[in-house]
């Protein structure tokens, strides 16, 4: 028989080891109150919060880690304790598109911990607006998805604001269908989001071919819709199925498995580098042959690799474009500088929206 420690002896042990992490924790809350104080020494204003700082702690934590808790629980860890130490000095407030339940606040506090005051607003415009007005100190924004591609609101709205991207970060979308019908059968009507219908639209022509859809302005307010009507049913996160008490009658109904939209964090502070960052830009060119071309032509010279390029109408001329394009690498790496300097020889506008850490968890 193999010899096992008694349970009442393990028990100790592990509370001996709570004290010393709690002691710990509560070391490393003073240590954080500490760099706000010199922070303010320093003359810095505003918010204390430093995604670059942030993505630095995440990654050295994952470097270090030899389990056995994998690697992403650690990380998790550390996510809410660095939350719960800026929020000592005072909790920061994140706008998102709601109302609560959606997958955008399920983005904010995957991002920032859960030691955050979140704000839902109604669209994706007056997140823009909040932040740019200072009713809060971020936004987080949904800005691609990769079964149905990018959202065209989010990048037309970064053509005249002035906010930033300060940090990055996905959410595998899981959509479900809910509601109190007894079964398919007694459904008539189903409520979601225009995004979240095109997810499911394979799943909704073969098991519902004859009911009627109605886009709605988010995933949780077509929870809420179908609450209050026997007949109907919503399409949308579990989250949401929580906050309205709806039975969920099919799970994972995406089309596809690894549906996954990517969230922008914005902001009016720039993100210092890190080794492992993004940078976001959009810009135009004139009607010459070429033009395109040269253009890119200034990352292919100095060896920065494009993750990204979506085109958009400029909303100035007709059938005239801007490009958004995501590259490797942060505006002050010296290639990267290099490249943006040709870059803005060969366009006629360029605007950086932001660079900002790879995501982390
Ligand atoms: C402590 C700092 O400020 C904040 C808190 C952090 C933490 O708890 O580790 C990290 C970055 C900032 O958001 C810092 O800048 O080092």
């Amino acid at each position: 028989m193999s010899s096992v420690r008694p349970l009442a002896e393990i028990r100790t042990e592990i509370d001996q080891i709570d004290a010393e992490i709690l002691q710990l924790i509560n070391r490393r809350a003073l240590c954080a109150e500490e760099v706000a104080k010199t922070k303010i020494a320093e003359g810095e204003q505003g918010t204390f919060y430093r995604p670059d700082r942030e993505a630095l702690v995440l990654r050295r934590i994952k470097e270090l880690n030899q389990g056995p808790l994998p690697d992403h629980t650690a990380m998790r860890f550390f996510r809410e304790l660095m939350s719960a130490c800026l929020a000592l000095e005072k909790p920061l407030e994140v706008a998102f598109l709601g109302p609560e339940g959606t997958f955008s606040q399920q983005a904010v506090f995957k991002h920032f911990g859960s030691s955050v005051n979140t704000l839902p607003v109604a669209a994706i415009g007056d997140v823009f607006n909040a932040v740019e007005l200072g009713k809060c100190h971020f936004g987080v924004v949904p800005v691609e998805n990769s079964t149905e591609g990018v959202i065209n609101h989010t990048l037309d709205r970064f053509l005249t604001s002035p906010l930033k991207i300060c940090g990055e970060v996905e959410i595998r979308v899981h959509q479900n269908l809910m509601g109190h019908a007894e079964s398919l059968a007694g459904i008539t009507e189903i409520f979601s989001h225009q995004q979240s219908l095109a997810q499911c639209r394979k799943w909704l022509d073969t098991h519902l071919p004859q009911v009627k859809i109605t886009a709605v302005s988010s995933n949780a307010e077509a929870a809420r819709m179908a609450s209050l009507n026997k007949q109907t049913a919503a399409i949308a996160g579990l989250a949401a199925a929580e906050v309205y008490q709806l039975p969920v009658l099919e799970t994972n109904i995406e089309d596809q498995a690894n549906n996954t939209t990517r969230f922008i964090v914005i902001g009016k502070q720039d993100s210092s580098p890190t080794g492992k960052d993004k940078t976001s830009l959009v810009f135009s060119t004139g009607n010459q042959p070429g033009a395109l071309y040269r253009a890119l032509e200034s990352f292919a010279k100095f060896g920065i690799g494009m993750v990204n390029i979506e085109s958009r109408p400029s909303r100035q001329g007709l059938w005239e474009y801007v490009f958004f394009i995501d590259i490797d690498g942060h505006s002050e790496d010296p290639q990267v500088a290099e490249a943006l300097d040709l870059l803005k020889a060969n366009v006629n506008m360029l605007k950086l929206l932001g660079s900002y850490p790879k995501a982390v968890l």
